[in-house]
């Protein structure tokens, strides 16, 4: 059953459309991953879900109910993570998970939400004092606090060292497997691929793909990915000639071709045919983030600086959950 569903959302900005007619469900129970270039739109489409934007067109349904006319019922049942400035530094993390709690008709208990968050020896720290990794999980406890349906999470990981934001991924499959359903925003493309059921990639504001993280790879042009040392050089222009191939390098000696399955025969009989041997010869299935270079063609949309004005401004517009919906802009 789909919990979340989007319906040609459309936000412009100064007339410039930002999200540009925006499609898409989420099951009840999957992590569903927003991925995109940076000025996408992840975070204005994933505002409109929360109500924290309201939508110039289209139709948002959150549990069958509008994020902007429901808002108050929509905030009880999507725990949305904050964002850094949303929480005073000065605040324990035991006051922060009290003073959440009140916010909500039925709030879970936090004491075993903190334990096993493992912010049991922090209850008496300080927000200002804690780590990166110790304030993404106070982020994901507060979202967690009323007991939602749907937590939205929004670049959760971004600035965590390895350690961290792979203790973090374990915690979001742990939400998934308690029956949370995940909106996840992220930059990782390992992030995605590890925990993603489905991904939505949005580019320039529109959807240009969904589909399983080994969907969205097996689509791509480039789907295999062809490595060996030759035992002595190859012409790159044969190679090039080859069936589907997408790039071909050779850093080092060592050529590594993307292609398809069809790409790897047609290299086994090139070689045959020249008398080259292969060694440490390697077939692997090209990466999410390879999948994710094709289809959005690595374009970098920062913002102008006149946007980021008024994205700051919409941001100061954000009050601390529970949230009421902006003005139209
Ligand atoms: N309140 C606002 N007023 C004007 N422009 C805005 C506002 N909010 C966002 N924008 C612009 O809309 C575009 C999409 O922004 P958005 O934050 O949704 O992108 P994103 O995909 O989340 O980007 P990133 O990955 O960099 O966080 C950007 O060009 C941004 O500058």
């Amino acid at each position: 059953m789909a919990i979340i569903e989007v319906r040609d959302l459309r936000k412009a900005y100064g007339g410039r459309p930002v999200v540009d007619g925006v499609s898409f469900t989420v099951e009840e129970g999957e992590v569903f991953g927003i991925l995109g270039p940076n000025g996408a739109g992840k975070t204005t489409t994933v505002e409109c879900v929360e109500g924290l934007r309201v939508p110039d067109s289209g139709v948002i349904r959150v549990a069958g109910l509008d994020p902007v006319a429901d808002h108050e019922r929509v905030t009880h049942l999507l725990g949305a993570q904050l964002q850094e400035s949303e929480l005073q530094p000065k605040l324990t993390v035991r006051e922060a998970l009290e003073l959440y709690s009140a916010l909500y008709p039925r709030p879970v208990d936090w004491r075993p939400l903190a334990s096993r968050l493992g912010l049991d020896a922090k209850l008496t720290t300080r927000f200002a004092k804690l780590s990166g990794g110790q304030k993404q999980r106070l982020f994901i406890a507060l979202a967690l606090i009323g007991g939602p349906r749907v937590v939205v999470l929004d670049e959760l990981t971004t600035g965590l060292d390895p350690r961290a934001r792979r203790d973090t991924w374990q915690l979001i499959e742990e939400i998934r497997d308690s029956g949370v359903t995940v909106l996840l925003v992220t930059h990782f493309m390992e992030e995605a691929q590890r925990l993603c059921d489905r991904v939505a990639v949005i580019d320039e504001g529109r959807l240009a793909a969904l589909d399983t993280p080994s969907g969205l790879i097996a689509r791509s042009s480039a789907s295999t990915v062809i490595s060996f040392t030759p035992s002595r050089p190859l012409a790159e222009p044969e190679l090039y000639a080859l069936p589907d191939v997408m790039s071909v390098a050779a850093p080092g000696g060592r050529v590594v071709i993307h292609g398809s399955d069809d790409t790897v025969n047609a290299v086994i009989t090139l070689l045959a045919r020249h008398r080259v041997t292969a060694r440490q010869l390697r077939v692997t299935e090209a990466s999410l983030d390879d999948a994710f270079l094709d289809i959005t063609a690595g374009q970098d949309r920062t913002a102008p600086a006149q946007d980021r004005t008024a994205q700051a401004q919409d941001a100061a517009r954000r009050p601390n959950a529970p949230h009421t919906p902006e003005e139209r802009v």
